[in-house]
């Protein structure tokens, strides 16, 4: 709570200019509204090309889907310079995915946990050194507040609608963490950063409970960010010289900013590491 609010009063952060990304590639999941959508526009106008998922679709809810999307993907032939795990939804009341995971963890979490892994391939081949290729993943403030808990991943003893999505937001962090090590451990080309974006006027409000919803209506009009200024750290994250080769950071407002303690516990990373490649099948990861 006190990072909210400390967020509510916070100025928004200023993007600097950025250099032209001609012949550049980037995934956008969530592309298509809010700060998918401000992000996409962006890249664009720096001269990338840029994949909003639904026009090529991928439904995160679905591991099939993943699948299915990142076998077309490669089937074009296309190189991938920046992949933003960036679609996300937040107080939705208990339901499953496709394959029965609780859907805050399975779609924020899990399908990007898939997507990316089954990308890295073509990431690494995307980049060399001074030339890394980016990943950027959405996390939250919310995060502060997360448990994660190892033994009731999909929340069946008891679930709570901002415990799940805290949890996710929590698990996108320490998988960000792990995948960074493993990947700079074989000295691949990739960075991993991690934005949290502030606090947002967008429609991922749009399950809160009907008074919480009106209340919120006047108050996010003067006090949230617009989706372009909550866009511009993960857009920063994406293209900015000065992060070339740099990763394992948490970025707040376009500066390295503490996460949750926990978060950077390497056993809890490595378990929740173990356990996502269980749950996707992933034998190879
Ligand atoms: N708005 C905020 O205050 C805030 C704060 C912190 C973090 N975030 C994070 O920022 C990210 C973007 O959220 P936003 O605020 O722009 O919200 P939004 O609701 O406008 O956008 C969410 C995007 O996710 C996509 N999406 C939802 N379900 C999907 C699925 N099954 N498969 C593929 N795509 C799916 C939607 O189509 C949409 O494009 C989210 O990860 C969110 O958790 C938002």
């Amino acid at each position: 709570v006190k990072v909210l609010i400390y967020q509510l009063f916070n100025e928004s952060f200023t993007l600097p200019d950025l250099p032209k990304q001609n012949g550049k590639v980037a995934i956008v999941t969530g592309g298509t509204r809010g700060m998918g959508y401000e992000i996409s526009r962006h890249l664009v106008s720096l001269r990338m090309h840029v994949v909003i998922v639904e026009f090529m679709y991928l439904d995160l809810a679905s591991l099939t889907s993943v699948r299915q999307f990142v076998q077309r993907y490669k089937a074009k032939g296309l190189p991938l310079h920046v992949l933003i795990n960036n679609a996300g939804i937040m107080l939705v009341s208990e339901r499953r995915t496709e394959e029965g995971f609780e859907l805050h963890f399975g779609l924020n979490y899990l399908g990007h946990f898939l997507l990316t892994n089954l990308l890295l391939g073509v990431l690494k081949k995307s980049g060399k050194p001074g030339k890394c290729s980016r990943i950027v993943i959405m996390s939250s403030a919310t995060h502060y507040g997360g448990r994660l808990s190892l033994e009731d991943l999909q929340g069946r003893k008891c679930y709570s609608a901002h415990g799940a999505y805290a949890q996710s937001k929590l698990a996108l962090l320490l998988f960000s963490y792990h995948l960074q090590d493993k990947l700079w451990a074989k000295g691949d080309p990739v960075t991993v950063n991690t934005v949290d974006p502030g606090m947002v006027d967008t429609a991922l409000y749009d399950n809160l409970c009907g008074p919480a919803q009106l209340a919120k209506r006047p108050f996010a009009k003067l006090l949230f960010r617009t989706p372009a200024e909550g866009a511009s750290t993960a857009i920063y994250a994406a293209a900015a010289s000065e992060l070339e080769g740099i990763g394992r950071l948490y970025l707040y407002n376009g500066r390295k900013t503490e996460s949750s303690a926990i978060s950077y516990d390497e056993q809890l990373q490595a378990r929740l590491w173990k356990e996502s490649c269980a749950l996707v099948v992933l034998l190879k990861a």
